[in-house]
């Protein structure tokens, strides 16, 4: 992690770039891999499954009696806990629901939305370096309150076509049966244009490495919506000296252990704290059964040590973290302050861990900067809001011609004609 002391404004762009790839050979060999799901369906899921997840497979459905029988070769401790879980994230986006109210514009107008979840989505499940089956949850609970009609799960088989029985079951227990054993660009090629086992979809969720990223965003291009960019996670730790500094590490290295391209780092006026942290790190490191692919992330991680508290904020605002943890004693007046973040976590006693399983947020969330502009998933992006209006007869009087004269000024004849005809009848 490396050690970054007061940097100017000026240099602190440069500072916060997450890790870059080499993207335009990226897309090209993820625009050649789209195109033959596109053509030839099944068929080349499978080519690709035997060369990016080493396994053959004959058939991509998970049956449903493959789904049941993971119930028997999980823990009671672990069920238990899926349970929980999945209950948190249900009542948190539950009270997400949207409430529609008619809204009388104009004497005789009246105007109201209607919340129709989308019929067809697709749910991405990483797979690759760890069964991420909390993804699940956060995917497929807000996709049944939102009223989606069509849950496809696409998740990649380890190398003896299995798909780990905890995310199996978080299916399950979430109420999504339709499972295929799909991984990276070929998952999201099938869900993008369907093949002959793997239904199209109208919308594609999920998080994924560098390759399931730029599916999504190539595929998005024409072919489907996408719920957002989410990448390698990251996490931004801003603290002082009422941090502990075992917290902090274990924070940081929480995000680290994810993927080699995720990215972590602490922001602090406090120049003892950041030794403190480090040397728990390495520590910590020690014990970490993913200690090579935390050091990996480390390598582009940074302790940062800046002047004041509004320093900070500023820096926090124009990296837009996916995730922020604020530990430090003022941390109300702080969070007030941040406008650009995923999700934020406050007090020494709210990890990050929290959000990414249990507490009942979701943890697909905006990377790379996205949270300037993007919100995580909620029950919203699984809906769409239909508009609807009511106009009577007195309405039309009272309106009419307010849009005669617009009309007539935007040089749109027909429409001023749609009016007229109505006010003199
Ligand atoms: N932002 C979020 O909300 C969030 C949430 C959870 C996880 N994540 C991130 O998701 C990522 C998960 O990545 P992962 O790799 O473990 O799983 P993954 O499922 O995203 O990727 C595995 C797939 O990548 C494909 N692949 C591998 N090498 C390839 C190559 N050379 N060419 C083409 N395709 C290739 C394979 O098809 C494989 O099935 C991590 O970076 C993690 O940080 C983000
Ligand atoms: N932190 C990840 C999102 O960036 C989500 C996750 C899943 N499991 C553990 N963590
Ligand atoms: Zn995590």
């Amino acid at each position: 992690m490396q050690v970054i002391r007061y940097p100017k404004r000026e240099e602190w762009e440069k500072l916060i770039q997450r890790p870059t790839f080499d993207t335009s050979s990226l897309n090209d060999t993820v625009s050649a891999i789209l195109s033959d799901i596109k053509q030839n369906g099944d068929k080349a899921v499978i080519q690709y499954e035997e060369k990016f997840d080493k396994v053959k497979l004959s058939s991509l459905k998970v049956e449903i009696s493959e789904i049941a029988e993971s119930e028997k070769k999980l823990s009671e401790e672990l069920k238990t806990a899926i349970t929980t879980a999945c209950r948190n994230i249900q009542k948190f986006h539950q009270s997400q629901a949207f409430e529609s109210r008619k809204i009388e514009t104009t004497e005789g107008v009246i105007c109201w939305q209607k919340a129709v979840g989308i019929e067809k989505v697709g749910l991405y499940i990483p797979g690759g370096s760890a069964p991420l089956f909390s993804t699940v949850l956060m995917l497929a609970v807000p996709a049944k309150i939102g009223g989606c009609k069509e849950i496809v799960l696409c998740t990649p088989p380890d190398k003896n076509g299995n798909i780990n029985p905890a995310i199996l079951y978080a299916a399950k227990t979430a109420g999504v049966n339709q499972i295929y054993k799909a991984g990276g660009v070929q998952a999201i090629g099938a869900m993008a244009y369907g093949t002959e086992s793997i239904p199209k979809v109208y919308k594609i969720f999920g998080p994924g490495n560098q390759y399931v990223m730029a599916a999504k965003q190539l595929v998005s291009l024409k072919d489907v919506a996408i719920d957002m960019p989410a990448g390698p996670s990251e996490v931004q730790v801003i603290a002082d000296q009422t941090a502990n500094p075992a917290f902090i590490a274990a924070d940081l290295l929480s995000q680290a252990e994810h993927g080699p391209d995720s990215q972590v780092i602490l922001t602090t006026t406090d120049e003892k704290l950041i030794d403190n942290v480090l040397a728990e790190i390495e520590k910590q490191l020690a014990e970490l059964p993913r200690k090579e692919i935390a050091e990996k992330a480390l390598v582009h991680s940074k302790a940062i040590l800046l002047q004041n508290t509004d320093e900070i904020i500023d820096l926090t605002n124009e990296y837009a973290p996916e995730h922020l943890i604020i530990e430090t004693e003022d941390y109300i007046n702080i969070a007030d302050k941040i406008i650009n973040a995923g999700s934020v976590f406050l007090g020494n006693y709210t990890p990050e861990s929290a959000g990414d399983y249990a507490s009942g947020t979701n943890h697909t969330l905006p990377t790379n900067g996205y949270a300037k502009a993007y919100s995580g998933v909620n029950l919203d992006s699984f809906i769409k809001k239909i508009t609807f209006q009511e106009i009577s007869r007195e309405g039309i009087q009272n309106l009419g011609n307010t849009i005669e004269i617009m009309a007539e000024n935007e040089l749109l004849f027909a429409h001023k004609n749609a009016i007229t005809l109505r006010l003199k009848e």
